[in-house]
């Protein structure tokens, strides 16, 4: 390729969000992801499904510098991060959440979200009480009206439900300015009331915050996300709009026709 070829290309994608390129992430012989190849839009909302062992935590943990991927390159917002360490990742906007809680359990929801906004303004998890005036007491506020828990927000984090601490996991993750959320399997455990909650707050994510989502619950997957991809044995088998990967003959065969593959 011609260095303006490279130029006009390097141009073309450096408006995206996430741009991985042949990332293949080797377990001793094991290619727990292969060759995988993805660019995600600013402000799009990203499906990621496949079977178990489809390499889905895998790619997610490439893309947060959890791994240092064996081959391949990651993009984020035109940036080179492939080695970059997680930090350096989450300074330039990108956040995860867990499937295993990360919560303060014996603060409140609004001390919770406090902290975190704290966290990423230097004061790294400082147990300084907010003082009066401090512009951070009124952003945890929106934070908390954005996952729905203002009604719950003096109440300790061991006293919620379980949807609930979900749902403030995800107000941790929109502390400081995330422009790319990266969410593992949210609806997981959730009841069906609080998977219809968390469809609408995700709905309802400012426009310019993306996100990638790990679903195992297809209805939740399809749903929130406005394109798929769909893995299978580490490497990205269709990509396409939730109806097209809906009605895909070859994803019904490998994936939704047999519903013991849906669930991990
Ligand atoms: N740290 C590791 N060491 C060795 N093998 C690993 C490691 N992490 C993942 N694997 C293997 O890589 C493959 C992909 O695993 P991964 O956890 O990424 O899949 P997944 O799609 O997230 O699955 P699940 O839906 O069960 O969470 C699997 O075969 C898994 O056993």
């Amino acid at each position: 390729m011609s260095a303006a070829a490279a130029d006009r290309l390097g141009a073309v994608t450096s408006g995206s969000a996430l741009e991985l390129r042949g990332v293949t992430k080797m377990f001793g012989a094991l290619a727990a992801i292969s060759d995988v190849t993805m660019t995600v839009a600013p402000g799009e909302r990203r499906a990621v499904l496949g079977s178990n062992g489809a390499g889905k935590t895998t790619l997610f943990n490439c893309v947060t510098g959890g791994f240092l991927p064996t081959s391949g390159t990651i993009r984020l917002f035109g940036e080179d991060v492939t080695g970059f360490p997680a930090h350096e990742r989450i300074r330039r906007g990108l956040r995860r959440t867990y499937q295993i809680s990360l919560l303060f359990g014996g603060l409140s929801v609004a001390d919770n979200v406090y902290l975190a906004c704290r966290g990423v303004n230097r004061y790294r998890f400082s147990l300084l009480r907010p003082r009066s005036g401090d512009p951070l007491v009124a952003r945890a506020e929106e934070l908390v009206e954005a996952v729905h828990l203002t009604a719950a927000r003096k109440r300790l984090v061991s006293e919620l439900s379980y949807g609930q601490q979900r749902q403030l996991e995800i107000a941790l993750a929109l502390a400081g300015a995330p422009r790319l959320i990266l969410l593992d399997e949210p609806a997981a455990g959730l009841s069906p009331t609080e998977r219809a909650e968390l469809i609408a707050i995700l709905g309802n994510l400012p426009a310019h915050i993306g996100f990638i989502i790990i679903e195992h619950d297809m209805d939740v997957a399809l749903r929130v996300a406005t394109k798929v991809t769909m893995m299978h044995n580490g490497r990205v088998f269709k990509e396409g709009t939730p109806a097209e990967i809906e009605e895909d003959p070859q994803v019904q065969e490998l994936y939704l026709g047999d519903g013991t593959h849906a669930h991990g």
